[in-house]
Order: structure tokens, then C-alpha cells, then sequence
């Protein structure tokens, strides 16, 4: 038998190669603020085993008889108050940073930007920086915590788009960075310069950081310590800052809690109103773990946790931005990027 490259299927095809890639990677979101489409979403995020861990036999029924019927129309209107022209903002966000690192890192280097879930797919990204002479890829899944719940799935969908190639590319995979001390100074100049611009000065200033099932701390995922962490470096590194009456002072809570078991506390909706409740009444809000804002910061806690903390007698509440686009989030991610490139460009 002769032996023909047109006979092998693509990825089997002789590519260009020798070029660097890198696969930027946040969790997903849905195609359109639709009951339709967030329930699309959902099925796959929450049919993942690493986000729901009750075995599959226990949780799809409650999975497609209840919570696929209700929470898409409840979630699709959370939805639509943060939608922007440009589409959801956690998609928008991360397309812009990608576009920016391409800007920064320049043609030596090619970068693409991947949902865990939804659009646009890991593995089509992935074949794309292939296909374009990538033998050499670095990951870099957008979360400053690892979690089982983030990093760890990013990480496996990479792996089945792997398992099935005779020619795989060399990978790289960025750590966590909370700790970092790059995250750590992009992270008090941005909130320092937002804070600065605020017409009031808050008394406390709350880190939100997505929750967790308490189990998973127990089960030893670091997520929990990782962000107990980021906190405490920030509030070193922001100290100094003044409220109206002496020192800013710096809480941590979780956010988002799902479902019926014990979550990591303290929850975010508790904390603000037993903040209000205490006669605190500037608060401002930052969401450190997450690198876009998405649902989860500009409607959970712009619009909900100002709701929460005024309706118990708050007076001036400010959501922050997350590092999204900005200077020193983009720095940092360019210094995180380029340290893992070393060697390979
Ligand atoms: C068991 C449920 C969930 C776990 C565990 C979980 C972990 C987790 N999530 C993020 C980051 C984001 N989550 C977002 C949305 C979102 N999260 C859950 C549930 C769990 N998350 C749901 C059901 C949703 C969808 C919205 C809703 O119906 O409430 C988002 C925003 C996505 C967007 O489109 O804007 C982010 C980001 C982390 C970092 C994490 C564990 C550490
Ligand atoms: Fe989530
Ligand atoms: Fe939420």
C-alpha cells in the first residue's frame, strides 16, 4: 500500500509546526440571555462531575426533572440585566484580554481564547492553534484559586481532546496564582485606584469570593486556603488605606451558594446584612478570584448585594470592577504568561 497524507485524517496530517501557542480559559457562559440557552449551559456545566459531586445516578434525575425546569428562566432574567451589545460581558471580557496578550506578546506567539463550557470550544480552539503550526501550548486557565470545580476540569477537557491524537502538541499549564505577587500588586493598585474614585469612603471594604460545597474543603481541595490567602496578602498590601473613622477594614465572604448542602462561610448575603445591621453604612465590594466580571459580580453583587445591604439600612455600596482589561490586570497577566514561555520563545 502506498502511502498517501490525503488518506490520513486531519489531525494526522503533516502540519506546519515550531510555533507557540497559548489557550486563554474561563468557564462559559450561555449563547443568549434565553431560558433556552442558559438551560443549554447549565446541562453541561452542571452535568460536569467535578462542579456536582453526587454520582450522576443520584443527580440527573434532580438534575433534567427539577433544577433544568426551573432555574434557566430565573437564571436567563439575572441574565438579561447585564447583557451588553456585544454579548454576555464574561465572554466579551475575556475575547478583549485575549486580543490584548496577542498585542503584547506579538506574532511570535499565537493566542486564542476557550469556554470550559459553551462557546468557543476547547477542543476547536485547540485544533485551531494546531492547525495554524502550534506544537508548543501553554494553557492558561483564568482562575487566581485552584479549584477541583475550575482549573482541574479545564484541565481534563484538554485531556480528552488529547487522548485521541496520534500527534500531540507539548503543554504547559499555567499554576494558580493567588499568592503571586504580580496578582497580588495588580489587584491593590486597580482596587486602590477605583476606590479612590468613589464619592464616599467606605468603612469596610468586602473580598466576595465564589463559593464552594464545605465538602470539598474537607475533601482537601485548596480553594478554600487559596483564597483565605489572596485575602490576607491584599489587606497587607492595601493597609494604610483609611475609611471615614480610622483603618479600612477588609472582610471575606463566599458567594453564590447552590443548593442544599453547607457552603464555605461566611456567605456573602450574610455578611452584608449583618454589616448593615451593625451600623456599617459605606461598603464597597470586590470580587478578587474572579478575572472578568460576569453574572456573578455585576448582578449577584451590584445589583442583589446593594439591594441586601440597603434594604438593612446601608447607605452607599459600590461594586468594583474585576481586573478585566485593565493596565495593571493586563500587566500582570502578560508578566504570568511570559514566565511560562520561558524556554519556549
Ligand atoms: C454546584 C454548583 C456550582 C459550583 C461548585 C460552582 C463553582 C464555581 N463557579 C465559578 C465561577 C463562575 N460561576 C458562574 C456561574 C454559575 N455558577 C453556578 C454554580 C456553581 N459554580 C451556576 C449555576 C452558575 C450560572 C448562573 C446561575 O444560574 O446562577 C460564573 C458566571 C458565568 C457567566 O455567564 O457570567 C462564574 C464566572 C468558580 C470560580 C467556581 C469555583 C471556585
Ligand atoms: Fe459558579
Ligand atoms: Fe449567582
Amino acid at each position: 500500500m502506498t502511502w498517501q497524507s490525503s488518506n490520513l485524517p486531519s489531525d494526522h496530517q503533516p502540519v506546519k509546526c515550531g510555533q507557540v501557542g497559548v489557550l486563554i480559559v474561563n468557564l462559559g457562559t450561555p449563547e443568549a440571555p434565553t431560558p433556552s440557552a442558559v438551560k443549554t449551559y447549565l446541562k453541561e456545566f452542571l452535568s460536569d462531575r467535578r462542579v456536582v459531586e453526587i454520582p450522576p445516578i443520584a443527580w440527573q434525575p434532580i438534575l433534567r426533572g427539577i433544577i433544568l425546569n426551573t432555574r434557566p428562566k430565573k437564571s436567563a432574567h439575572a441574565y438579561s440585566q447585564i447583557w451588553s451589545e456585544e454579548g454576555s460581558p464574561l465572554a466579551v471580557i475575556t475575547k478583549k484580554q485575549a486580543e490584548g496578550m496577542q498585542q503584547r506578546l506579538g506574532e511570535g506567539v499565537q493566542v486564542e481564547w476557550a469556554m470550559r463550557y459553551g462557546k468557543p470550544a476547547i477542543a476547536d480552539q485547540l485544533q485551531k492553534l494546531m492547525d495554524d503550526g502550534c506544537d508548543r501550548i501553554l494553557l492558561a486557565p483564568l482562575y487566581p484559586q485552584y479549584s477541583g470545580a475550575t482549573t482541574a476540569t479545564a484541565v481534563d477537557k484538554v485531556a480528552d481532546k488529547l487522548r485521541d491524537m496520534r500527534w500531540q502538541p507539548a503543554l504547559r499549564t499555567m499554576p494558580p496564582y493567588y499568592d503571586d505577587p504580580a496578582y497580588i500588586d495588580a489587584l491593590s493598585k486597580d482596587l486602590n485606584a477605583q476606590l479612590d474614585s468613589l464619592d464616599f469612603q467606605p468603612e469596610v471594604l468586602l473580598l466576595s469570593f465564589h463559593g464552594m460545597p464545605q465538602r470539598t474543603l474537607e475533601l482537601g481541595d485548596p480553594y478554600h486556603c487559596h483564597c483565605r490567602k489572596t485575602a490576607r496578602l491584599l489587606e497587607a498590601k492595601m493597609a494604610g488605606r483609611n475609611g471615614p473613622d480610622g483603618p479600612l477594614r477588609f472582610e471575606t465572604s463566599f458567594q453564590s451558594r447552590f443548593g442544599p448542602a453547607q457552603w464555605l462561610e461566611p456567605a456573602t448575603d450574610d455578611t452584608l446584612e449583618r454589616l448593615a445591621t451593625e451600623g456599617v453604612k459605606n461598603v464597597a465590594i470586590a470580587a478578587p478570584g474572579f478575572s472578568a466580571d460576569c453574572l456573578e459580580t455585576l448582578e449577584e453583587l451590584a445589583i442583589q448585594g446593594k439591594e441586601q445591604f440597603c434594604e438593612e439600612g446601608g447607605e452607599n455600596f459600590a461594586a468594583l470592577s474585576c481586573l478585566n482589561t485593565s493596565t495593571p490586570g493586563m500587566d500582570m497577566l502578560e508578566q504570568l504568561i511570559r514566565r511560562e514561555l520561558s524556554g519556549w520563545t
